[in-house]
């Protein structure tokens, strides 16, 4: 029955196209080939060699047997109350960890080896707007050859390898899961970064790391996760030297955020479920658990309101949004026939939905994600 149809939709595809002129069906010819392309690169392999493709996402460290109910559980783990966030608090790092686990292949096949958002700079493509925001961290740690830096929540590398690129400092990166270890250790070495760059495995709020290791500390678009700001700003202070500095673009609500608006608390909700966040803290928050941990406050600047010359840090995501309604069926379909592990297309809805809640909260203005936080400790 199900060829009986695709054989007659063909058929009728075959006569509208038999009725168009001699330049449509090129149009159609040149559309078409296009289209093929794109799919077969993004299948099977894509432009950038170091990307998955569709044919090898994984659930990361997670046996691909366990994908579906370990999806289950992190999403059963958030609260349906307004605002509740993860409910059981002490199980944050832990969740976070399984959060990776299911969506790095996902994120490196589709946004690339950079987990963060840039504002666009104008004549530049998204990498090299990319690249600026994180070379920006090394000029305000003021990372120099012979430096040791400590890339906080380092994820498969991106950061840690143009900061090391551009400062000749050594960065040392620490994240939560084992996978993103092995993945930021082979594009270290692949790009010739080995020398410069150590990743290890570890909870950023009880670090292997003895107290002033470090010149400098950064953290894109991670501390985030903490459980408390607190938690993790003190554990940076310890291990930095005295005089260094520690900058971070920090995920938070900005002054626009009215708690007592439920459109506000929903589109932050669902930030919070879709991003492995514990919960949103402030922008003020976040600059008075720095200062609580003993730093002094260098610099407090929202980045997605200080310069939009060349749009809003959003409209990557809002542009891609066809992109990744495609995407959900090739994804859709490798889980339905066994190619990828089951669940992986419930990892995806749920990164499809987070993306319009992510572009609600930038159009609203109630969240940004690069409050930039210069700290030094004295
Ligand atoms: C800092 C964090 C991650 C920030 C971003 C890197 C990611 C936030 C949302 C992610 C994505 C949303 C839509 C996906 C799309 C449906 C899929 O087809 C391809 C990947 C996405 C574009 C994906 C890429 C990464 C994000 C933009 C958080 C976790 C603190
Ligand atoms: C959104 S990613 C950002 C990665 C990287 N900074 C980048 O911009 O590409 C957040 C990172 O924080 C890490 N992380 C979250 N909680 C952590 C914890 N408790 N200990 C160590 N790393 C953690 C995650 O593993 C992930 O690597």
């Amino acid at each position: 029955m199900a060829v009986a149809a695709v054989s007659s939709a063909y058929e009728r595809l075959v006569a509208e196209f038999d009725k168009l002129n001699t330049n449509q069906k090129g149009a159609v010819a040149v559309a078409g080939g296009l289209a093929s392309i794109y799919l077969i690169r993004k299948v099977l392999a894509p432009a950038d060699s170091n990307k998955p493709t569709t044919l090898q996402l994984t659930g990361g460290s997670i046996d691909s047997a366990k994908v579906k109910s370990e999806f289950d559980a992190y999403a059963d783990s958030y609260g349906k109350g307004a605002g509740e966030g993860i409910v059981d608090r002490s199980k944050t790092v832990q969740l976070v960890d399984v959060f990776y686990s299911l969506v790095t292949d996902i994120y490196e096949w589709g946004w690339g080896q950079s987990f963060h958002f840039s504002p666009k700079l104008p004549h530049k493509d998204l990498r090299a707007s990319e690249a600026a925001h994180e070379a920006r961290i090394a000029a305000l740690l003021r990372l120099r050859p012979g430096m040791k830096a400590l890339d906080c929540g380092c994820g498969v590398g991106g950061p840690m390898r143009t900061v090391a690129a551009v400062s000749g400092a050594h960065v040392t990166g620490i994240t939560i899961n084992q996978y993103q270890v092995d993945r930021a250790t082979h594009h270290n070495a692949k790009q010739g970064l080995a020398p410069l760059t150590d990743v290890v495995r570890g909870d950023f709020l009880n670090m292997p790391f003895k107290d002033n290791t470090f010149d400098g500390a950064y953290a894109i678009e991670a501390t985030c996760h903490a459980p408390k700001l607190e938690l993790v700003y003190g554990e940076i202070f310890r291990v930095l030297k005295s005089g260094s500095y520690f900058a971070s673009y920090e995920w938070v609500s900005t002054s626009k955020f009215d708690s007592s608006n439920k459109e506000h608390v929903k589109i932050i909700d669902e930030i919070n479920f879709g991003n492995g966040l514990p919960e949103m803290r402030t922008w003020k928050e976040a600059e008075d658990a720095g200062k609580k941990c003993g730093f002094e406050l260098v610099m407090s600047l929202d980045l997605a309101t200080a310069s939009v010359v060349c749009g809003p840090w959003y409209e990557r995501l809002r542009m891609g949004k066809y992109t990744h309604a495609i995407n959900h069926a090739m994804v859709s379909t490798v889980d339905a026939i066994g190619l990828a592990p089951k669940g992986l297309k419930d990892v995806h809805h749920m990164l499809v939905e987070v993306a319009k809640s992510l572009i609600a909260g930038g159009e609203t203005g109630v969240f940004t994600p690069m409050h930039l936080l210069l700290f030094r400790k004295p």
